[in-house]
């Protein structure tokens, strides 16, 4: 099979973001902005953004919320959302109707794609690409599902528009030889593409541009170490604006446990959990032609914190944590059971600690900022206290005013502490929809947003 073709994004009317993440969909609808020849960022303007989450833990959640107008963003459980497919068509719908947003306007469709193997490029969807796509995501079979479905579903619902894929893997492309190798053979690995990839990409992409431009720096002399802790959670450590480690691997199971993943364990492991762990799932059937094996569904999909605690929310982890140790003040018994929560906070930490230690090692202590990104990254006070209480030891300082206030603060970098030599500890509202949208230049549109 040939290479799929480069994208040439030309002029458009809107553009479509579609981000799917392991336990959402991510979607944010772009006009181009009167300023197109402003700094990149501007390039864009925002119409809209709507999310729909627990996908994987239903009943889904849907938002839907038009660019500064607070009053008219909607929040509601639907139950009809049990995949990423229906819940790209549900959102259609919504614009359609409740939005009164002609479809056949957008013109250009990003869809970020986990894995894409060793193409870095965007690249336009044809029935080639698509099936290019679908070969790679053998790797990521849980990921790359999701965005497939979507990717069909937008084919066939708008057929006029151009779809283009953006790979996560892209931003790690830069990582040397010995960092992204196994201590396998070598002949094996290259032929079956047997390598470390890393991921959310376009996050770390977006993040390295925030907080640079936050740090009045330029990306490409700026040091982070940078934590994307969500449903699936990693850390990168970027070195001079470039990709130097990251904590996910071959597959987005690597590294740091997350809602439904293990992270990084021992691989003989799984053959001691199951004895069918090669074995093709049944257990749910993709819309897209993409095998599962047993081992990947336990690893991908029952274990993380659902597995320790029983929920996927880790605001809901943090919660009945703070219970308990309530309860312990009050000299009431703590049963094993009420110290589940407690471990699966305690365990995340350890394992944020490990990568956060090594990096800062492989950076040479030069690091411009710790930086934490993510739906927990974002919204957990008490995980980003407990990691820089621990980084203590490194020079930083958490400002606790600071730290606690984040969710009111509006802007896309937010400070929450610093070392005595300079260096910081900043909150990024990382996104990776406008990372893929900003890809595109070229003349303004008018956009009647009559919402109902
Ligand atoms: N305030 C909060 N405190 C702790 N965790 C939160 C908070 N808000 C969201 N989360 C967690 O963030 C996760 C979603 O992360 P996000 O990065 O948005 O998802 P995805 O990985 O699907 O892209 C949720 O599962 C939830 O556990
Ligand atoms: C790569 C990955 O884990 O993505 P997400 O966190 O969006 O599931
Ligand atoms: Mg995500």
């Amino acid at each position: 099979m040939s290479e799929p073709s480069p994208a040439h994004p030309h002029m458009s009317d809107l553009i479509l973001a579609a981000n799917a993440g392991s336990s959402s969909l991510k979607i944010s609808l772009f006009k181009r902005s009167d300023s197109a020849s402003g700094p990149p960022d501007d390039v864009v303007q925002l119409l809209l953004t709507s999310a729909i989450t627990n996908i994987s833990a239903p009943p889904a959640r849907f938002s839907f919320a038009l660019a500064g107008h607070e009053a008219k963003s909607s929040k509601e459980s639907v139950q009809s959302i049990d995949d990423h497919a229906s819940a790209f068509a549900h959102f259609l719908d919504y614009l359609q109707r409740q939005a009164s947003i002609d479809r056949s306007q957008i013109v250009h469709v990003c869809h970020r794609v986990v894995h894409g193997g060793d193409y870095f490029e965007p690249v336009v969807i044809t029935e080639e690409s698509y099936h290019h796509i679908e070969k790679l995501s053998d790797l990521a079979p849980l990921h790359n599902g999701g965005a497939l479905s979507v990717i069909k579903a937008c084919i066939e619902a708008l057929p006029g528009a151009n779809s283009i894929a953006y790979f996560d893997t892209s931003f790690h492309r830069s990582m040397p030889e010995h960092i992204s190798m196994y201590a396998i053979r070598q002949d094996v690995a290259k032929r079956r593409g047997l390598k470390k990839y890393g991921f959310h990409g376009l996050s770390y992409a977006s993040i390295l541009g925030a907080v640079s431009t936050h740090l009045n720096k330029d990306p490409s002399d700026t040091n982070l170490i940078a934590m994307h802790l969500g449903s699936g959670a990693s850390i990168c450590a970027i070195a001079r604006g470039k990709s130097l480690d990251t904590s996910m691997g071959l597959t987005p199971v690597s590294g740091l446990p997350g809602a439904t993943r293990s992270g990084a364990i021992d691989p003989s492991l799984i053959f001691h959990y199951t004895n069918r762990a090669g074995r093709i799932s049944h257990d749910r059937a993709l819309a897209v032609d993409v095998h599962v094996t047993e081992a990947e569904e336990i690893l991908n999909k029952r274990s993380g914190w659902a597995a320790l605690t029983g929920t996927t929310d880790f605001g809901q982890v943090v919660r009945w944590m703070k219970e308990v140790q309530e309860k312990a003040k009050r000299g009431e018994e703590v049963t094993e059971d009420d110290k589940k929560w407690g471990r699966a906070f305690d365990l995340f930490l350890d394992r944020i600690l490990e990568f956060l230690g090594g990096y800062y090692l492989k950076l040479e202590g030069k690091v411009d900022a710790l930086v934490f990104a993510g739906g927990i990254g974002e919204g957990s006070v008490e995980l980003r206290e407990a990691v820089i209480r621990k980084a203590a030891c490194l020079g930083f300082e958490l400002d606790g005013d600071m730290n606690a206030t984040v969710d009111g603060d509006n802007g896309v970098v937010v400070d929450i502490g610093k070392s005595k030599d300079g260096r910081q500890v900043v909150v990024c509202r990382t996104d990776e929809q406008l990372e893929m949208a900003k890809d595109f230049t070229g003349p303004n549109v008018t956009v009647d947003l009559g919402a109902s």
